[in-house]
């Protein structure tokens, strides 16, 4: 595994044509690292964060993994939240429980076009996956510091009767604490998530004792912030923590949580995501600029899991300015 900060950390490298495409895919992603979490341990957690990630990950919503995800096993949890009340426009619960989680179905099949590699500037090899036109391709196989059951008593599970919604179960959502200090909100979600590793619905790290997420995903921010980890910010340097808190986030609201880079680099998957040409900068940054040692100028970059898989969804004009070669003889062979 490479160096933090180091572009070879970066294992696959997904372009996509249009944002349906990436859409696509990341679904077909989520449902797959789902099915083999829940094969091999018996649950999924995953930690979500905010931005365009909630609505770009909701053809999970749709057939046919509406019906095919199970939903039950999920544990949802937040790899960073705004200070804010939970119905707060700010709120990344929010984001998640209106563009997700309690979302309608449509009927949309899943469709990848793998097509190349890439040959990073250094000579490393990354494997990359260069999705393009219309989508053709196989639907997917097999299938508060406080909990929302803990409100709520019992889920929304509806196995037996209406399949057309995001299943998850209440006492698996586990948001963070609103009505708290955001000092206390943190301390509080730390020693639920301690719990929760401690009877192993949460996997744990063997080499640093922290939680490993089956999947954690993350969104480049413009200054190249991912959760709420900013640019030289003091909680970049947060080892013993498993969630900090901010009170000077660059980026309104300014009291914030999150997790710190030992978690979030103990995942055992992590999924990065950029669109839009107003992130091709940064990306060209945190991917193509090699730095030496720990660059905090851009936290993405020190996004490097120990042990677990770092893949970026990009779209095209996210990665418009990046040095990738792909190497157009490899791209039938994928
Ligand atoms: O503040 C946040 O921003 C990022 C996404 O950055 P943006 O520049 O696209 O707004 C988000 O992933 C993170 O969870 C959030 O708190």
């Amino acid at each position: 595994m490479a160096a933090s900060g180091d572009v070879k950390s970066i294992n696959e490298l997904r372009i996509f044509e249009s944002l349906d495409d990436l859409a696509t895919d990341l679904a077909e992603y989520i449902a797959q690292l789902s099915e083999v979490s829940v094969r091999e341990r018996g649950f999924f957690t995953i930690a979500l964060t905010g931005g365009s990630l909630i609505s770009l990950m909701g053809k999970l919503s749709e057939a046919p993994y509406n019906k095919t995800v199970d939903w039950t096993k999920w544990y949802v949890f937040w790899a960073d939240e705004r200070a804010v009340a939970k119905n707060h426009v700010d709120s990344n619960y929010k984001l998640t429980k209106d563009g997700f989680l309690s979302k309608k179905a449509s009927s949309a099949i899943p469709r990848v076009e793998p097509r190349g590699k890439e040959i990073q500037e250094d000579g490393d090899e990354v494997e990359i996956v260069f999705h393009q036109g219309p989508s053709r391709g196989a639907p997917l196989v097999g299938g508060s510091g406080y909990s929302e059951g803990g409100q709520q008593g019992g889920g929304r599970l509806n196995l037996l009767g209406d399949l057309s919604m995001v299943s998850v179960l209440n006492s698996h959502i586990y948001s963070i604490n609103e009505n708290l200090t955001v000092e206390e909100a943190a301390r509080e979600y730390e020693f639920m998530i301690r719990q929760l590793v401690k009877v192993r619905t949460i996997d744990v790290s063997e080499s640093n004792d922290c939680p490993k997420f089956d999947l954690i995903l993350l969104e480049l921010g413009s200054d190249g912030h991912v959760a709420s980890l900013f640019p030289h910010h003091i909680s970049l340097q947060h080892k013993e923590d498993w969630v900090t808190y901010i009170t000077d986030s660059p980026e309104p609201p300014p009291e914030r949580i999150t997790f710190t880079l030992p978690v979030i680099n103990s995942a055992s998957n992590i999924v990065m995501l950029a669109v839009g040409d107003e992130k091709a900068m940064v990306v060209k940054q945190v991917i193509d600029h090699i730095t030496d040692g720990l660059d905090v100028s851009l936290p993405a970059k020190l996004v490097s899991p120990s042990e677990g898989k770092l893949v970026w969804f990009l779209d095209k004009p996210s990665a418009s300015l990046l040095n990738a070669k792909i190497d157009e003889s490899k791209q039938d062979e994928i």
